[in-house]
């Protein structure tokens, strides 16, 4: 995969990057430099609205302090409410110093703000404890705004930049303005409910390098998943290709009552453009022999594919639907024997049955990818589904260390791990997804693209974000998210991996 334009740094990373600049360049250089972005962003999307300015005790509340004078300045209508703080630091200091003291405002944040640019300049990567009164207080009235214009400075106050775990009355922004690099915080969890869009400004330190930590404990530094990282997708074909090139798949799964998984699986690699599908299924006596809407998926007893070495199978999908029942089990223990020298997706209830059964689990020549919702990687993890969710990324690192896989935690944000702990996050994707049926699709066209002959760093992001950015385009159209299906974003991916130059960015 293409090296990514937009990283996404831990705060620890970030520190170390802050300190780095900060020594690169003039004293008090960055501060000014992140208030005047600020300043442009606002005069550029809403001047000729009055701006309210909500400053906390650190330099985030410095941000805005400088921010308001910039405003001013500039003859736009500012109101100022800052927090009662003992002492500043040394450029929130310098700002305060600075400050025109008829902008400052007293008591709590009041009137009406329709039609406003509320700015939050709270707190940022300094917030490191459970919100105070006033600040609740101040928040829930920002909140509360209608027909204003809310803007975050560095993170929403609230949100956690690391986890983007929100805490309550978190500030709700329609646009993020994050300083020097961008943070996974503002895309996972409920990171993007918090931030809304998204702009970085790195505040001229782009040539800037630092000595990153490379502790178990911190997640250093990873990607957002974008369309411009995901190029191995658009790649037209030849002409002088037959269905032998594009590979054969097999899914393995479809227990009973569940034959609908394993066919949306099928289907979702077919669309993708797999050469040949099979499809094993584990019910005892399958009710179907033929997929009528997709008679080109070939149907056959689970048993009988697993006992068929000439089959030429590629890629192996296996899990959706299965079951989790002994039978399920043996299923699982054969497929994973069949498939230990073969790319793998290990999808649904065989995440279950292998948290269950660890013995069963082979050892593996070929590379595999687990694909978790939280609670499955919770099991697989042996803790509960809070403490996956409390750090997506250390999470779907140490699921991915643990099981030498790659790990697509699924989820607002999906976070993706490669077995030696680079990580990414999906910056495609909406609420659409949270119906059934869309992770077994998502199975399905990961193992598609490895059938195509992918590496894993590009069918596993490619097929994350082509899956999320299938919703979005079904959604642009009118088609979800509320009441988006399962099969629609089958139809939806093939469409947008056939037009690459529209579409979802
Ligand atoms: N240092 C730099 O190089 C730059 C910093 N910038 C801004 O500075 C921010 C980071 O500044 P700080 O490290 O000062 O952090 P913050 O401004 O986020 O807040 C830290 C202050 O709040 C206090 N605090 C933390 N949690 C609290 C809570 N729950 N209730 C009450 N007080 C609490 C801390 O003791 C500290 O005084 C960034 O998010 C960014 O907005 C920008 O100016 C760009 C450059
Ligand atoms: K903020």
């Amino acid at each position: 995969m293409a090296a990514t334009s937009h990283p996404l740094f831990g705060s620890t990373a970030l520190r170390a990057l802050e300190h780095a600049a900060q020594s690169a360049l003039p004293p008090h250089t960055l501060m000014p430099r992140a208030a005047q972005a600020a300043c442009l962003l606002i005069l550029q999307r809403w001047r000729g609205r009055p701006v309210t300015i909500l400053c906390g005790p650190g330099n985030n509340g410095g941000d805005g302090l400088v921010l308001a004078r910039l405003l001013n300045q500039a003859s736009v209508p500012v109101r100022i409410w800052a927090l009662n703080v003992d002492k500043r630091p040394a450029d929130a200091e310098r700002a305060w110093r600075d400050l025109p003291r008829g902008l400052l405002q007293s008591g709590d944040p009041k009137g009406d703000a329709k039609g406003a640019v509320i700015v939050d300049a709270l707190f940022g990567i300094g917030l490191h404890r459970d919100l105070d009164a006033d600040t609740r207080r101040w928040l829930a009235w920002a909140n509360e705004q209608e027909g204003a214009v809310r803007v975050a400075l560095d993170i929403p106050t609230g949100l956690d930049a690391d986890t983007g775990e929100a805490r309550e009355g978190t500030f709700m922004a329609d646009v993020t303005l994050t300083f020097l690099r961008d943070k996974p915080g503002l895309h996972t969890r409920s990171g993007q409910d918090h931030a809304g869009e998204v702009v970085v400004d790195m505040l001229g330190t782009d040539a800037v390098t630092a000595a990153l930590p490379s502790d178990d404990q911190s997640i250093g530094t990873g990607n957002l998943i974008r369309r411009a990282d995901c190029k191995t997708l658009f790649v037209s074909r030849k002409h002088d290709t037959h269905k032998g090139s594009f590979g054969t798949l097999a899914v393995l799964g479809g227990g009973h009552g569940m034959t609908g998984a394993a066919l949306l699986a099928s289907r979702a690699a077919l669309h993708l453009g797999a050469g040949k599908v099979f499809v094993g299924l584990a019910e005892a006596n399958p009710a179907l022999s033929c997929d009528l809407l997709q008679p080109e998926l070939m149907l056959r007893p689970a048993a009988s594919l697993l006992g068929k070495k000439d089959a030429g199978i590629g890629v192996w999908v296996v899990g959706c639907g299965l079951g989790t029942d002994q039978g399920a089990a043996d299923w699982l223990a054969a497929t994973l024997h069949a498939a230990r020298e073969t790319p793998t997706v290990v999808d649904a209830d065989a995440l279950i049955l292998m948290a269950a059964n660890p013995k069963r689990v082979p050892a593996r020549k070929a590379a595999w990818v687990l694909t978790p919702h939280p609670r499955e990687a919770a099991q697989l993890l042996g803790c509960d589904t809070a403490a996956i969710q409390a750090n997506r990324v250390a999470q779907a690192r140490r699921l991915a260390a643990k099981y030498s896989a790659w790990v697509v935690l699924k989820g607002a944000g999906t976070v993706v791990s490669s077995p030696d702990g680079r990580w990414s996050v999906n910056g495609s994707g909406n609420a659409g997804l949270a119906t059934a049926g869309t992770g077994d699709v998502l199975a399905g066209m990961i193992g598609a693209l490895l059938a195509q002959g992918l590496d894993m760093d590009d069918a596993v992001r490619g097929g994350v974000w082509l899956h999320g950015a299938a919703a979005q385009d079904l959604s642009a159209r009118g088609i979800g998210p509320i009441g988006l299906t399962a099969g629609e974003v089958i139809a939806a991916a093939r469409d947008l991996r056939n037009r690459p130059e529209n579409g979802v960015t």
